[in-house]
């Protein structure tokens, strides 16, 4: 049986997706297509809008999803309208318009298993084609550094949701196949061209594609064949550059002064200093910082550290191998031998390795910051267990 092909539309509020939408429906694609629609709201003004504008082929449906976001509260929802769509005579292309503040990794994972509650498995109907994110040229950087979040702008899906806007804007870049830059209209030339380069440090896998008015070339995000989960989820440019490794990655710097690099060191961070630096001496400049970090009083967790515009996060992320028993060590160096290539012979896997991508950065001067939080020689041959530590997370599960 042939798969249904389905493209997601994904971009903060008032990027553009609706418009690109109707720009699709009123395209020749040579398609009839199902399109559902997600609205926060009660009432759906995407739908109505579509209903308006493109949709008006009568071999069309349209599904309307309100009062919710299908990458949470309505995921259900969204599989069993999927399924049921999946099964309508004659219905061969499904396009899917996000709210705009839902995140394309859970939409993309409904697509990929089965749920045994509802008994349906999407995956043998249908087929994840291409996840398409719509950027607003025009309030990329005022939405990315306003240091907002969800609730700051009443657009959250509870009270308790304090996502920060910039969090959301990376999560839609970080993994898709297509970048829609659109509002070019809005923008200089120049400008318009800086949020490109960008763009294309923080996302190197997609095809961005400007657009005015969202209109592209429909053939750029149907039926293309782009989408691949584990492809998608190691596409951030953040990745690529710890994949290529140090002294490997993307050109220095450009016109613009976009560089990225990445930060190395086989010695622990104090835990306060380097904390500090984080939250309160990170350069303006930094417009994604990604990675892993060795912190002294959290000897045995690899922390991930991450940032984007002022949100900042460092979490715990798994245990060091050379924090394992012996024996679950072995195991692991049976079963991933690779573990080994970059084994250290006094601190085993433990290390730091930070990646840093920004406008005009004075890498010498990070590292040498950086390199005052690792421990002095003082320090390491202190208990670090009595150095400070600012960290207000526990860890309940045990290896
Ligand atoms: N100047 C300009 N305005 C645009 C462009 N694209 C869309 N707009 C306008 O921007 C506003 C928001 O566009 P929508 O298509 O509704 O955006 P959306 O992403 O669907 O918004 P939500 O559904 O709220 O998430 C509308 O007033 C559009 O007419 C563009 O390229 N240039």
């Amino acid at each position: 049986m042939k798969k249904i092909p389905v493209t997601v539309l994904s971009g903060y509020l008032g990027s553009g997706k609706t418009t690109l939408l109707n720009h699709l429906l009123n395209s020749d694609h040579g398609f009839k297509v199902a399109v559902v629609v997600n609205d926060m709201s009660e009432v759906n003004i995407d739908a109505e809008l579509i209903k308006e504008g493109g949709f008006t082929r009568t071999d069309e449906k349209l599904v309307e999803m309100s009062n919710g976001c299908i990458c949470c509260t309505l995921r259900e929802d969204l599989l069993i309208e999927i399924d049921k769509l999946s099964r309508i005579e004659g219905i061969d292309y499904i396009l899917i318009e996000s709210s705009g503040i839902s995140e394309p990794v859970p939409v993309a994972q409904t697509f990929t298993y089965y749920d045994p509650d509802l008994n349906i498995d999407l995956s043998e109907r249908t087929k994840l084609d291409t996840m398409v994110t719509v950027v607003d040229a025009n309030r990329f950087w005022s939405d990315y550094n306003s240091g907002q979040s969800l609730v700051d702008r009443q657009q959250g899906i509870s009270e308790q949701d304090e996502r920060e806007i910039a969090d959301l804007l990376i999560d839609q870049i970080e993994f898709c196949n297509v970048l829609i830059l659109n509002k070019c209209d809005l923008l200089e030339k120049n400008e318009i061209e800086m949020i490109e380069r960008v763009l294309r440090i923080l996302q190197p896998s997609a095809k961005i594609i400007k657009t005015e008015h969202g209109k592209v070339n429909p053939e750029e995000i149907l039926n293309t064949g782009l989408f691949d989960f584990e492809q998608a989820s190691r596409s951030a440019g953040w990745i690529k550059e710890l994949e290529l490794g140090a002294d490997q990655h993307t050109p220095e710097t450009d016109e613009y002064g976009i560089s990225s690099f990445v930060y190395n060191r086989r010695l622990p961070f104090h835990s306060m200093r380097f904390h500090r630096w984080m939250t309160e001496r990170l350069p303006y400049n930094v417009v994604r910082a990604k990675g892993f970090a060795w912190c002294a009083t959290r000897n045995s967790f690899a922390l991930l550290v991450e940032q984007a515009g002022s949100s900042i996060s460092i979490q715990p992320l798994s245990y060091w191998v050379a924090a394992l028993p012996e024996e679950q060590q072995r195991r692991i160096f049976r079963d991933n031998p690779n573990v080994l290539d970059s084994w250290d012979p006094e601190y085993g896997d433990r290390n730091t390795r930070l990646v840093f991508i920004g406008l005009d950065l004075d890498r010498e001067e990070i590292e040498k910051e950086l390199d005052e939080c690792l421990l002095t020689y003082e320090e390491m041959n202190e208990d670090w267990n009595r150095l400070p530590d600012p960290f207000h997370w526990t860890i309940s599960y045990q290896y």
